[in-house]
């Protein structure tokens, strides 16, 4: 856990807000998340958010089809019902051992999602319910988006500083986050019949890392999420806690930091008797035609370069060929 509360409050000073980014350097660069308190978001914004994403996942499949995900990665917005194929493409190797438990069809009916960005991004352009289908939707995940944005810049603060980057970097980087290419995910995971939980352990969302520079993580109750401890290759659980939100680094701030902060291997396994589970990612990364690179003096401190400069926009496209799948 790491207390940001010096870069969110506005009234840190210089040393509190370097202990805290020495706290997040120390943390974060162990397996690339940490839990944040201090973040600065309210829980009854949280909770209203889980509100509204419950209120959408029980619409009529029919209903919620009115905004469906297209086929391909561009846009990645709006609604994705359960059993596409990227989604059973994501989970690879851990939908064998599923399948396997008792011989059915291919399971696909675990996960739904809904996809919100920038109304201001035309590349990945919106896909909005119709108004009356759910009134207030757009509006408030809208504002929610936003609002998460404003933390989503103080934890790039926070991290920037943590490396003890120059002016100019730290400039460069800063402008490289508009926040219009962020990805809000609202995501339901339906609840699992107990015959069909003989391995309680069986997966939801297969292991990987995000392609964002990092990544805002809000879960409900149930629990699920589990990050992989490099040191002893064993995943830990990210256990739902009152007021912490996790966050993870993704593949572009582990390439911005020469990989000082790593990018964070996380899955999603079924817990609590196989209850429905929702949660709320919310995915930060650099405007897709900025150029990332390790930026220069960290590359002095490490004596070498460890990845070569990227763009977002190739680096996904070169994702989704290898793999297949959108995030
Ligand atoms: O549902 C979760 O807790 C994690 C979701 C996730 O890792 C993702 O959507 O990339
Ligand atoms: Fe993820």
């Amino acid at each position: 856990m790491v207390d940001l509360s010096p870069f969110t409050s506005g009234t840190g000073d210089f040393e509190s807000r370097k202990k805290a980014a020495q706290d997040l350097a120390e943390k974060g660069h162990v397996n690339g998340c940490v839990g944040i308190t201090g973040h600065g978001i309210s829980p009854e914004l949280v909770a209203e958010a889980f509100a509204v994403a419950k209120k959408l996942f029980d619409l009529p499949l029919e209903e919620k089809m009115k905004a469906p995900h297209p086929d391909g990665p561009t846009p990645h917005r709006g609604y994705s019902g359960t059993g596409r194929e990227r989604a059973a493409a994501k989970t690879g190797g851990e939908m064998d051992r599923w399948d396997g438990l008792e011989g059915e069809e291919k399971i696909t009916d675990y996960k739904e999602s809904y996809e919100i960005g920038s109304d201001e991004n035309k590349v990945q352009y919106n896909i909005w319910l119709p108004e009356e289908v759910f009134p207030g939707f757009r509006e408030f995940t809208t504002k929610f988006y936003w609002e998460l944005n404003k933390t989503a810049m103080f934890i790039l603060d926070a991290l920037i500083f943590s490396m003890e980057f120059t002016e100019n970097e730290v400039e460069s980087i800063k402008a490289l986050h508009s926040g219009h290419d962020n990805q809000l995910r609202l995501l339901h995971y339906p609840s699992i019949e107990s015959s069909r939980l003989k391995d309680q352990y069986a997966s939801r969302l297969g292991a990987h890392t995000d392609w964002s520079a990092f990544t805002l993580l809000f879960q409900d109750t149930h629990g699920g999420l589990q990050f992989l401890d490099r040191a002893s290759g064993e995943f830990i659980d990210a256990v739902p806690t009152e007021g912490v939100l996790y966050m993870n680094i993704g593949d572009m701030f582990q390439r911005i930091s020469n990989g000082y902060y790593p990018s964070a291997l996380h899955r999603v396994v079924v817990k609590d008797a196989g209850a429905a589970r929702y949660s709320i990612p919310y995915f930060v990364p650099p405007d897709s035609h900025g150029l990332i690179e390790p930026q220069p003096s960290r590359v002095a401190k490490d004596g070498r370069r460890n990845y070569e400069p990227v763009t977002f926009e190739e680096y996904s496209e070169q994702m989704f060929r290898t793999i297949g799948v959108f995030d």
